[in-house]
C-alpha cells in the first residue's frame, strides 16, 4: 500500500513542533488532507504512557522499561491513528517516531540500535515512514531555547546531562549513515522561516507523485 507518512526528528528545542504546525497549516491550504500528531503521545493511552515515561518524579526508571514504555505507545498510537488516517489516504505528520527511540534508548541509553530496533519492528509491523526529517541543532542552543519558552513543561529527558543530549545528537548521525535514502538533515539553527522553507523543498517531491 502506498501512503505518505513523514516523521520530524532531532534533540530538544530543534523546532520539530513549530514546523510540524506551520507545515499542517500549510498543507491544509493547498486542499491537502493532513493531520498531525505526536509521540508518545497523539491519543489517550498513549498519552496516559507519555506521562508515566516522562514525569521528573520517576527518575528510577530503568532504561530497558522506558525502551518498552516509548515501543507500547508507539504501537497504541499506530494502530488507533497513523494506521486508519494513511488508509483513508491522509498524509500523516508525525513529531517523533522510531528513530527517537533508535537515538535516545539505542545511543544515548547504551541499549543498542539493533536491539531497540528489533522490539520496535514487533511494535510497527513495517509501518516505516515514507521520509523522515532530521532536525540538526546542537543540543546547547536546543535546551537554552526551551528554557526561554515558558509554555513548554520540562520533562525527565530535558533534565539529563548534557552528554546524554550530545550522545542522542550523535545517534542521529550513526541513523543519517545507516538510513540515507530515508532520513534526510536541515540545519535547525537557522531562522524558522529558513528551516520551513527547507522542509518543504524536501516534502514537496512527494506531494506531486
Ligand atoms: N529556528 C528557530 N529559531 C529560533 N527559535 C526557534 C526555532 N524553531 C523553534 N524555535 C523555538 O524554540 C522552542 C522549541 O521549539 P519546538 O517546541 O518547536 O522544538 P521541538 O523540537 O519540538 O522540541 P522538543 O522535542 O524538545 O519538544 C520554541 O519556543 C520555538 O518557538
Ligand atoms: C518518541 C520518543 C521520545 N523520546 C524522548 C524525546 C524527548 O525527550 C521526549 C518527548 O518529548 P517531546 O517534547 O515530545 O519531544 O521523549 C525518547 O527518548 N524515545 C522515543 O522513542
Amino acid at each position: 500500500m502506498s501512503y505518505l507518512f513523514f516523521s520530524f526528528e532531532g534533540p530538544e528545542g530543534a523546532g520539530k513542533t513549530t514546523i510540524v504546525h506551520m507545515l499542517a497549516n500549510y498543507l491544509t491550504e493547498q486542499h491537502v488532507d493532513v493531520i498531525a500528531t505526536r509521540e508518545p503521545g497523539g491519543i489517550d493511552i498513549a498519552e496516559q504512557i507519555r506521562s508515566v515515561i516522562l514525569h521528573p518524579s520517576n527518575e528510577r526508571m530503568d532504561a530497558r522499561t522506558e525502551a518498552l514504555l516509548y515501543a507500547a505507545a508507539r504501537r497504541q498510537h499506530l494502530v488507533e491513528k497513523v494506521i486508519p488516517a494513511l488508509k483513508n489516504g491522509k498524509v500523516v505528520l508525525c513529531d517523533r517516531f522510531i528513530d527517537s527511540s533508535l537515538a535516545y534508548q539505542g545511543v544515548a541509553r547504551g541499549l543498542g540500535i539493533d536491539e531497540i530496533l528489533a522490539i520496535n519492528t514487533f511494535a510497527i509491523e513495517g509501518w516505516m515512514p515514507t521520509l523522515t526529517i532530521y532536525f540538526d541543532i546542537d543540543p546547547t542552543l536546543g535546551l537554552a531555547r526551551i528554557r526561554e519558552n515558558d509554555l513548554r513543561e520540562v520533562n525527565r529527558l530535558d533534565l539529563e546531562e548534557i552528554a546524554f543530549h550530545e550522545r542522542v545528537r550523535n545517534g542521529y548521525m550513526m541513523l543519517l549513515d545507516r538510513f540515507p535514502k530515508r532520513i534526510k538533515k536541515v540545519d535547525a539553527a537557522q531562522p524558522i522561516a529558513k528551516v520551513f522553507e527547507d522542509v518543504q523543498a524536501l516534502i514537496e517531491p512527494f506531494l506531486r507523485k
